[in-house]
């Protein structure tokens, strides 16, 4: 079977290296951007053309909420465009599309877990874009997994985690968020239900996140209570940070269609986060 890879690199693409690179049974081409730029049309279909793969795995995004704000034309280029080239390849092809998109697709006035039948309502340009990648793929495939994912950690830089230690080394103490609230996911659980999806030959849009749900705030107290970080951390509000891009105070999404439809349990998110921070030193 071959698989192909885009946004290799990333902290999701990498979990995947990690999990499919030994693998005899699998002919795997993991590319990052600079091997493949998934907004650049004949460049998808050259590598289309020559590796004809089975399954394509989306990891490529453009996540920098804040300067999505300003980089709107990159920012749609990546998330919009890229999904819509790669989905045209894959009809032409014949191949599998698994692509990956966000909780911020919502606006978060929800009082309750969001379902995939809750419409979404993007409040900034990062998320208005990931909601257009989602569309293009569902108006261009049929043979496609959309995974929704919220709050991902792993082993890179593109996460809240990897923040807070940068803040724990530069500031006396840490001012987080009490009222923004979603499910912290690991790298690795995306990982294993993925694979599991994929086996299964899903198809569809479904909610891909740890069980629970929690605060930035809360989050960050587990983090260090983990780590064995002793810093006070005084609970802020998201209005104090006068970000650029609005966030929903509450998009914490229900995994239970997933659950259900492939007869598994995911792990709450304190456990994942205590293995994750035992185990890979996250
Ligand atoms: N991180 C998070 O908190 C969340 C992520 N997601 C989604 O999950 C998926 C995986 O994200 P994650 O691994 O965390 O993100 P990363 O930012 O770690 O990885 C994305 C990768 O895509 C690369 N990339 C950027 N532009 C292009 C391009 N034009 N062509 C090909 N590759 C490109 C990036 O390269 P470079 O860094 O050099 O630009 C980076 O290596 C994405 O779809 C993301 O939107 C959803 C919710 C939360
Ligand atoms: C500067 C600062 C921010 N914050 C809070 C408020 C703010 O909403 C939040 C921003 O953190 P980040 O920039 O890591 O979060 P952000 O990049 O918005 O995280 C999101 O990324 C994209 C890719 C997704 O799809 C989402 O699921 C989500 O993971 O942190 C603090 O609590 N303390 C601080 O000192």
């Amino acid at each position: 079977m071959k698989i192909l890879i885009t946004g290799a690199k990333g902290q999701l693409g990498s979990e995947f290296l990690k999990k499919l690179n030994n693998n005899n049974n699998i002919n795997l081409l993991a590319l990052g951007k600079e091997e493949l730029d998934v907004g650049n049309f004949e460049q998808v279909m050259e590598v289309f053309e020559s590796f004809r793969p089975d399954i394509v795995i989306n990891c490529s995004a453009y996540n920098q909420v804040d300067k999505a704000e300003t980089e709107k034309e990159l920012a749609y280029r990546v998330n919009a465009e890229g999904p819509k080239n790669l989905a045209k390849a894959c009809e032409k092809y014949k191949a599998y599309l698994i692509h990956y998109s966000t909780d911020y697709v919502f606006d978060g006035k929800k009082e309750g877990l969001y379902t995939e039948d809750d419409p979404p309502n993007p409040l900034n340009e990062y998320a208005k874009s990931k909601l257009m990648g989602e569309k293009h793929i569902q108006e261009i495939l049929e043979n496609y997994l959309i995974f929704r994912v919220s709050w991902v950690y792993g082993e890179g830089k593109q996460n809240f985690l990897y923040k807070l230690m940068q803040w724990a080394q530069t500031q006396e103490y840490l001012r987080i968020a009490c009222d923004e609230f979603s499910v912290p996911t690991s790298t690795n659980t995306i990982v294993e239900v993925t694979l599991k999806a994929i086996e299964q030959g899903l198809t569809g849009l479904y909610h891909l996140v740890n069980s629970g749900y929690t605060s930035r705030f809360e989050w960050a107290r587990e983090f260090f209570k983990l780590k064995g970080i002793r810093k006070f951390i005084y609970p802020a509000y998201q209005s104090d940070f006068n970000l650029p891009a609005k966030r929903p105070r509450f998009s914490a999404m229900s995994n239970e269609k997933i659950c259900k439809t492939l007869g598994i349990e995911i792990e709450e998110w304190e456990e994942k986060l205590a293995k994750d921070v035992l185990e890979l030193g996250i």
